[in-house]
């Protein structure tokens, strides 16, 4: 036994880290850096940073492809920082806000030498912290040692890679009655991951027989349409149909996971929205931040769906994501139920982009 912490709880201190504008060290393969987030970087920290030596920039190939960049390491660019670059230049790779009205930010100095591991890891990381997926990273001697005299978190690439794709274990840690309008039978149940990330909830509606389909819904969240009631979107009016629905059905259960913006957070939704606002579709605005379409990972509606007593559903979504991703988790999909509700004159571009691009049914 030990109270060194793990990687899991090391990765959870990185992202906290990053988020506040700390560098970590990271360390694999005989090489080692310095990194940090690009979107909270302060002109201090970028040049107690180039004390140390040459400074690149980690973007995604989605990003660079934007930028004109080339990328020589399939999904990531590798971009030199020059020595006069400034706070607001990394910030303008970084942030595509400005974009439109400064399309020309080249020529770059793109690397193509030596291996991206280290920068892949970072970009993992960065956009674990959802923050802009975009890093600064400077090679450092001596990992191990260099952390502990600076007191920064040391991430071992070997170990930490892995655990970065993995969805971390969930574990139920409270639930009570809770009435609601659809139905006054409902039970709200909490999860919290091992990692240190988000909870997600569940809510069950009646008590649904275990042994056969469940009436389910996996809905991610969306602040703007849950909350506010934006028409920007579908998901308030899909919220509550599918509770209405499994109300008066007499049985179901909806999940609510924390995963913003397809997982992008709310702060890189609302860039995106502002991406929108110029002229791009919702595709579009998630690449020129430098994300996938879709960043969210599905296996965690398993996990909660498994750690409730249910291995099959009748699924309530137009996505066929969410049901090849349900079908791979070994949870059986009995059933699609179209859910089509809430179009209005200000989503329809968007639900047709998502019918388009994305593969949602109609
Ligand atoms: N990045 C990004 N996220 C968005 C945008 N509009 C809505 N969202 C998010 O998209 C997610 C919508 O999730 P779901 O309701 O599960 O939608 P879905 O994947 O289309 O699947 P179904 O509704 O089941 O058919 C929520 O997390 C919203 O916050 C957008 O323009 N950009
Ligand atoms: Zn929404």
């Amino acid at each position: 036994m030990s109270l060194l912490p793990s990687m899991i709880e090391l990765l959870a201190r990185a992202r906290v880290d990053l988020r506040m504008g700390l560098p970590v060290v990271l360390a694999g393969n005989g090489a080692a850096a310095l990194a940090i987030a690009a979107e909270s970087l302060s002109a201090q920290r970028l040049a107690d940073l180039r004390a140390y030596g040459e400074v690149s920039l980690a973007l995604t190939a989605r990003r660079a492809a934007t930028l004109k960049a080339r990328v020589y390491d399939s999904d990531i660019a590798r971009l030199t920082v020059p020595a006069d670059a400034d706070r607001n230049w990394v910030r303008s790779l970084a942030d595509p806000a400005d974009d439109l009205n400064s399309p020309m930010k080249g020529p770059f100095i793109c690397q193509r030498d030596g291996n991206a591991d280290l920068h892949r890891l970072a970009i993992a990381l960065v956009k674990s912290a959802r923050l802009l997926p975009a890093a600064l990273l400077v090679p450092v001697e001596a990992a191990a040692a260099l952390a502990a005299e600076l007191g920064l978190t040391l991430i071992n690439h070997a170990i930490a890679t892995p655990l970065l794709g993995q969805s971390s274990p969930l574990h139920p840690v409270a639930a009570a009655r809770l009435p609601v309008e659809a139905a006054a039978a409902g039970r709200l149940h909490v999860f919290r991951p091992e990692d240190g990330g988000e909870e997600h909830y569940a809510i069950e509606i009646g008590r649904p027989d275990r042994s056969a389909p469940v009436l389910a819904r996996l809905h991610s969240a969306c602040f703007t349409g849950d909350v506010l009631g934006s028409l920007k979107c579908d998901c308030g009016p899909q919220l509550r149909g599918a509770l209405a629905q499994m109300g008066a059905e007499g049985a179901g259960v909806l999940l609510y996971l924390n995963q913003e913006g397809r997982g992008i957070g709310l702060a890189n939704k609302m860039r995106a929205y502002s991406l929108q606002d110029q002229g791009f579709d919702t595709v579009e605005a998630n690449h020129r931040l430098g994300f996938e379409d879709d960043e969210r990972d599905f296996r965690l509606g398993s996990e909660i769906l498994r750690k409730l007593g249910f291995d099959q559903v009748r699924l309530l979504t137009n996505n066929p994501k969410k049901i090849s991703m349900m079908e791979h988790a070994g949870i059986k999909v009995t059933e699609r139920v179209p859910l089509r509700v809430g179009e209005n004159d200000f989503n329809r571009a968007y639900l047709a982009t998502k019918a388009n691009k994305s593969g949602h049914m109609l």
